[in-house]
């Protein structure tokens, strides 16, 4: 399989190539050049097959000879044996129609172990026998640091250096970070956002005394193999509703647009996706973006939601393009007006491509704190902050048939969020034994001002090998 990039200009390259890379050399994201699609036979023949054995299936045709297919099931098997329940993402009915999918069984307690357990192999068997050295650089508001702290800690032939925005992410996610004392392992506080983190990462593979200097790779989902790993879960949850006969509705709580553009792939190599909810925060240019066509940045809010306090979308970019006739020069010509200005419209193809299987919603704080009520009293269930807009907006679903069930995304276990949890609830949710003595442990994270060129040095001064 070949991957291109979505801004036209930097050369395709073959999954390895895509997966070590990370971001494209001309600033854009890594697509496969065609969706493999299953047929409705084939996707029947998958339902009831252990977890990490339907990942080697769905994930084969986008890897290609780059791993046998053995291999390819011995490493799902590893990533997935980590995993608190043996179903991997298990799937629990809230009533007639309301299903959760829960993603949070992995390691560090939210989705992005799904991916980032497999990532982390995925490093090691490319990097095994070369004489190569990576140097990934990841922006965080919470998640995807500790998961990816969790699956590179102390592996040979790679730092990572992780940048979060002080002060905006739960006790629980810093010191899922910051107690990993691994020599390999680099938390950066940095004063300013997420999208600051963000932009500064992006920066990085574009400036050449970085991108030069060192081999750079990615751990957010601006890393294709990320997203490839989250298409799984939609396959997992609809078999097990009854796909591919019957048709299923997602309704996903999204800062990144990665995990529901995972969902979008789903829809493309064939699963019945009758649906896909786009749920924000109030931070809600992603709702915006889809119910006006109005894609234009404000300044974050913090949330009780913070994982989700994002204003650009990485991933929105790949969904653009897709619906845009995959134009590479056009997509980078709108891309580079966004990030002059700040703001864009999207295309009449890019809305209507859209509205044909998205549809959004917008949770305030109240909304937010009304869902984990109901999902208490009314069904049993404690859920995160996170959870909660992905039901709000799955509860205000409209238009569906009578007989498609939505499944939100549970992102998140709740006691990494147990502040919000119990001001919504009056219960405080226990960690799992599996985190161990978060609180005990000493914590080491170097403080930056929001600042670029404060970022490059400190990473140029602790990567161990340069490229
Ligand atoms: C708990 C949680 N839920 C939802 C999201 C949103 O996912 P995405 O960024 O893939 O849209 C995130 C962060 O990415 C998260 O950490
Ligand atoms: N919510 C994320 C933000 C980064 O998203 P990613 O999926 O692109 O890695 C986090 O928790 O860090």
């Amino acid at each position: 399989m070949e991957y291109v990039s979505t801004r036209g200009a930097a050369p395709a390259l073959d999954f390895r190539g895509a997966t070590l890379a990370g971001l494209a050399s001309d600033g854009g994201l890594y697509l496969p050049r065609e969706w493999p699609r299953f047929s409705a036979d084939e996707i029947a023949a998958m339902a009831g097959l252990p977890y990490a054995e339907l990942a080697a299936r769905i994930m084969q045709p986008f890897i290609g000879d780059a791993i046998a297919p053995e291999r390819l099931r011995e490493l799902t098997a590893a990533a997935y044996g980590r995993f608190a329940h043996a179903a991997v993402t298990p799937l629990v009915q809230l009533d007639e129609r309301q299903w959760l999918l829960e993603l949070f069984h992995g390691p560090t307690l939210a989705f992005k172990d799904v991916a980032l357990q497999f990532l982390g192999l995925l490093f090691e068997e490319f990097l095994r026998g070369v004489d190569d050295h990576l140097t990934i650089v990841g922006a965080t508001s919470g998640d995807t640091g500790s998961a990816a702290i969790d699956a590179v800690a102390g592996r040979a032939g790679i730092d990572i250096f992780m940048l979060h925005p002080r002060g905006r992410i739960s006790d629980v996610q810093r010191r899922q970070m910051t107690t990993v004392l691994a020599d390999n392992v680099h938390n950066v506080a940095i004063e300013g956002s997420f999208d600051d983190a963000q932009a500064f990462v992006k920066r990085m593979f574009n400036d050449p005394a970085m991108a030069g200097r060192f081999h750079l790779s990615a751990v957010n989902s601006i890393n294709w193999a990320r997203l490839m790993a989250q298409v799984v879960y939609y396959f997992a949850s609809a078999l097990q509703l009854g796909a591919p006969s019957r048709r299923v509705a997602f309704s996903v709580p999204t800062g990144n647009f990665g995990d529901v553009f995972a969902g979008y792939v789903a829809a493309r190599m064939g699963l019945p996706v009758e649906r896909l909810f786009v749920a924000t925060n109030v931070n809600d240019i992603l709702h915006r973006a889809l119910s006006s066509g109005d894609y234009s940045a404000s300044t974050v809010t913090p949330t009780a939601a913070p994982s989700m306090d994002i204003q650009v979308s990485s991933n929105f970019e790949r969904l653009l393009f897709d619906l845009g006739g995959r134009n590479g020069a056009a997509l980078a010509e709108q891309m580079a007006g966004f990030e002059a200005t700040g703001a864009m419209r999207l295309t009449n193809a890019q809305r209507e491509g859209a509205a044909a299987l998205f549809a959004s919603a917008r949770a305030d704080a109240d909304d937010m704190a009304g869902a984990m009520r109901w999902a208490f009293e009314a069904t049993g269930q404690v859920i995160d902050p996170h959870t909660a807009i992905g039901l709000h907006a799955a509860r205000k679903a409209e238009g569906l048939g009578a007989s498609v069930p939505i499944v939100t995304l549970a992102t998140a276990h709740p006691a990494k969020f147990g502040d919000a949890v119990e001001r919504a609830t009056g219960l405080r949710p226990s960690l799992p034994a599996r985190v161990g003595d978060l609180f005990e442990r000493a914590e080491r994270c170097s403080d930056l001002p929001g600042d670029y060129a404060a970022v490059a040095d400190f990473v140029a001064a602790h990567a161990t090998r340069q490229a």
